[in-house]
């Protein structure tokens, strides 16, 4: 069992009360703003202030390879998590684009990348040239996975120490919805089939197989329930890892995270069994089209604010939910009160 004890504050509900009563003030229809009062309300209940504010968010984007990937469980070869790191540090990948529109602060970090990329702007927290195979052996050691969580937590750390007021977890890692999906039928106790998808977009053959390699898996490896940190050494990935132990550094310094889509909401999951309360700062940007990604979210017991059909990660549901967030915060901070802009509230 993990050891690690993790500090994460109680939500403060006497902020987001007052939050709550100061809104009925703004001038519009009590509850006319829905959604976006109650978000305002849990960011102030999340970051202990009466005037939250999710500017400047950064962005971790955490990649590794995954030895399960020689099943032939993706559309895409491996080497694409390498050549997609290189897009990243040349800032074409949709989650750059993305970044660079909300002003995020973005991170690329190695942490198990098959192959050695040498470039100035990638961190470098390697923890092993890409998983085992798990469909023949444990995915890493239960050292290498303590490991990994804590390379994701001091680099959430480090971003949170330059300024930013949320964080939004992504990964890049060519199998890696194989691994999540292994990851979420041990957590959930759900038949294999019900939750895999077609990740990059694999056939209805190629699916069938890979849900075969997924219960064989299972079924070899034994990760027990109740352990997050045997599940993500037996059947885990280092990316998966770093968000989750990324996620748990931002809960301890009541920073909200934005949870993006079906791999890091597993992520979501395993922190949650490592710390139940980090799921206080979790808000659930959007649905993914993975089917085990409606599974993931209703045993986080949040409900998501996008549906816009997305199903590729890097955090990018999450970035392209950023400015509807923002604008519960603007809309808390700049508008009027009935009594400054001297309307009448009362018929
Ligand atoms: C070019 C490209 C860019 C991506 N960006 C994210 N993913 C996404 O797809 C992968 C998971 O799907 P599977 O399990 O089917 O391999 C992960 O790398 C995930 O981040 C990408 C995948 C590709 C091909
Ligand atoms: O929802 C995701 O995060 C996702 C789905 C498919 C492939 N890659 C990522």
């Amino acid at each position: 069992m993990n050891q690690q004890v993790y500090s994460i504050p109680k939500l403060n509900k006497e902020m987001g009360k007052q939050v709550n009563e100061y809104i009925n003030t703004l001038t519009k229809p009590i509850g006319s703003l829905g959604k976006l009062e109650e978000l305002v309300i849990n960011l102030a209940e999340m970051k202990n202030e009466a005037f939250p504010s999710v500017n400047v968010p950064g962005v971790l984007v955490f990649a590794g390879d995954h030895g399960i990937t020689a099943e032939g469980v993706s559309a895409y070869p491996q080497a694409v998590t390498e050549q997609m790191v290189l897009n990243f540090l040349n800032g074409g990948a949709a989650i750059n684009v993305f970044s660079r529109q909300i002003g995020a602060l973005l991170e690329i970090i190695d942490i198990g990348v098959a192959t050695d990329i040498e470039h100035t702007s990638l961190v470098n927290k390697k923890i092993r040239y890409g998983t085992a195979n798990f469909y023949q052996e444990d995915a890493m050691t239960f050292a290498e996975a303590e490991e990994a969580i804590e390379a994701g937590y001091s680099q959430g750390l480090e971003m949170i120490k330059r300024g930013v007021n949320c964080l939004i977890l992504g990964e890049m890692g060519i199998g890696n919805t194989t691994a999540s999906s292994a990851i979420l039928a041990v957590l959930s106790n759900k038949e294999v089939h019900s939750l895999v998808g077609h990740g990059t977009g694999i056939s209805s053959e190629q699916l069938l197989h890979k849900v075969k390699v997924i219960n064989q898996a299972i079924l070899h490896r034994k990760p027990n329930t109740h352990d997050p940190i045997d599940i993500l050494a037996k059947v885990g990935g280092f990316e998966i890892a770093g968000m989750t132990g990324a996620m748990l550094a931002a809960a301890e310094n009541r920073i909200p995270i934005f949870v993006d889509g079906f791999i890091s909401t597993t992520a979501a999951l395993l922190a949650k069994s490592i710390a139940i309360n980090v799921v206080d700062y979790m808000i659930m940007t959007h649905q993914s089209v993975e089917p085990g990604h409606e599974i993931a979210i209703s045993l986080l017991g949040k409900k998501p604010i996008l549906d816009l059909g997305f199903r590729l990660g890097e955090g990018t549901g999450a970035a392209v939910a950023y400015p509807i967030i923002q604008s519960a915060t603007l809309m808390l901070k700049e508008m009027a009160t009935f009594s400054s802009a001297g309307i009448s509230n009362k018929n």
